[in-house]
């Protein structure tokens, strides 16, 4: 079986080479040609599958992505084609809510919030979102989910409209690109939206680039507005509108997915999907290929913001990447060296806490850290 395979899959050695020949490419630049005796078609989300792609591969049987966004893959030519097809849905929503979570202490620091005075507006309440809401819950910041497609599908949380999401201090985006129809998301912050956001306002936008207007957002700022934003993700990556970089309070380089957990998780989860297509054995568990963390036990004895900001920027510190991107990615061809070499980073969940009592023990578990026993 020949196993074609985007060389950004982490880990899909261990995981598919016993089962066929693996050639790996590279997601930007590969040929529809170069693909042509695919049985397997394995990608992140910089290989486009299209109908003109799937033209030259008459082998395929099925193709995966290790992300959970699916835009693209073209969905339509996959399946009047009928090739099985899959994605690693909610493999790396923890990694993206953690993103948001540094965002937020480390916005807090500097701008002089406490968190708890805070009310976050979460717009997409599917894997991300509602993982970002459980951690933010588990501190007791108040937060509202808007999410209109799950409500019409009978959501049984409360579901707020885009009106109650205006009005929150913190407005977090968790949507997929929707190109067209009622629940369309490219521009869902364009012009209007964008100007109705008041100098004391933040905006997350960790999605997709194109659920927010780049220049739209560029026009506003020269104009004076300061409402502040974080972006992972940028509208036509990898070459980005570079101009916007010096008003991002924090920018980087579309990895606020890339822990290793969510990587691994996301190439485990085809992993599965092929073998239970192909009646293969499926026998490495995703514990088998991770590391163990490198990080020290630390210990917690009060639930406060300073305490909880170190814990957060122990495992992962968005400042860094930030001053990264900010000093690299005008120098061409950086946006994706940065993405392609990114630091290894783990999950809160690899950080070991000790805790004073039961509450705080409640709220650490909660945020996503494993708990370390007392006497241990
Ligand atoms: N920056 C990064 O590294 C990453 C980005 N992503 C992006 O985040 C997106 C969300 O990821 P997941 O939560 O895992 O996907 P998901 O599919 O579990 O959740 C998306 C939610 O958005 C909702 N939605 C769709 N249209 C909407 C609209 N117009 N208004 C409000 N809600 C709407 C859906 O009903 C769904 O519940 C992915 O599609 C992907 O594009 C995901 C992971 C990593
Ligand atoms: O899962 C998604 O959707 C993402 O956006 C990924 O985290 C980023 O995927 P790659 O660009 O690294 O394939």
């Amino acid at each position: 079986m020949q196993i074609y395979c985007e060389d950004s899959l982490l880990y899909a050695r261990e995981f598919f080479a016993d089962w066929g020949q693996l050639h790996f490419f590279s997601g930007r630049t590969v040929t529809p040609s170069q693909l042509k005796d695919a049985d397997i078609l394995l990608v992140r989300s910089t290989t486009r599958v299209d109908a003109e792609m799937l033209s030259h591969c008459p082998n395929l049987k099925y193709v995966g992505t290790a992300t959970a966004g699916t835009n693209h893959l073209d969905i339509q030519a996959l399946k009047s084609r009928g090739i099985a097809y899959g994605s690693a849905a909610g493999c790396n929503a923890i990694a993206v809510a953690e993103y948001v979570v540094s965002a937020l202490f480390a916005l807090a620091q500097t701008q002089g919030w406490q968190l708890l005075d805070k009310q976050v507006g979460i717009v997409g309440a599917g894997h991300v979102g509602s993982q970002l809401h459980n951690k933010l819950s588990a501190l007791g910041i108040r937060t509202l989910l808007c999410d209109p497609p799950l409500a019409a599908q009978g959501d049984k949380r409360t579901i707020v409209d885009m009106d109650a999401i205006m009005a929150c201090d913190i407005i977090s985006l968790h949507v997929p690109l929707v190109e067209q129809g009622p629940y369309s998301t490219r521009g869902l912050f364009g012009p209007q939206r964008l100007a109705q956001l008041s100098d004391n306002q933040v905006l997350i936008n960790a999605c997709r680039g194109e659920v927010v207007d780049n220049q739209a957002l560029l026009a506003l700022y020269r104009q004076g507005r300061k409402f502040t934003t974080v972006l992972d993700v940028w509208e036509n990556e990898p070459d980005i509108l570079t101009d916007l970089l010096p008003y991002v309070a924090l920018a980087s380089a579309h990895i606020a997915g890339h822990t290793l957990e969510g990587k691994a998780r996301g190439t485990w989860m085809l992993y599965q999907q092929v073998g239970e297509l192909l009646s293969l054995p499926v026998e490495l568990p995703l514990e088998a290929v991770l590391p163990d963390p490198e990080l020290a036990a630390m210990t917690i004895d009060e639930v406060e913001q300073a305490q909880l900001a170190k814990l957060v920027f122990g495992v992962y510190d968005i400042r860094q990447d930030d001053q990264l991107f900010k000093t690299q990615v005008s120098q061409p061809g950086q946006f994706e060296y940065i993405r392609k070499h990114y630091a290894i980073r783990r999950e809160f969940a690899a950080l070991q806490v000790s805790a004073g009592n039961s509450v705080l023990k409640k709220a650490i578990c909660g945020l996503g850290f494993a708990s370390k026993a007392a006497n241990s």
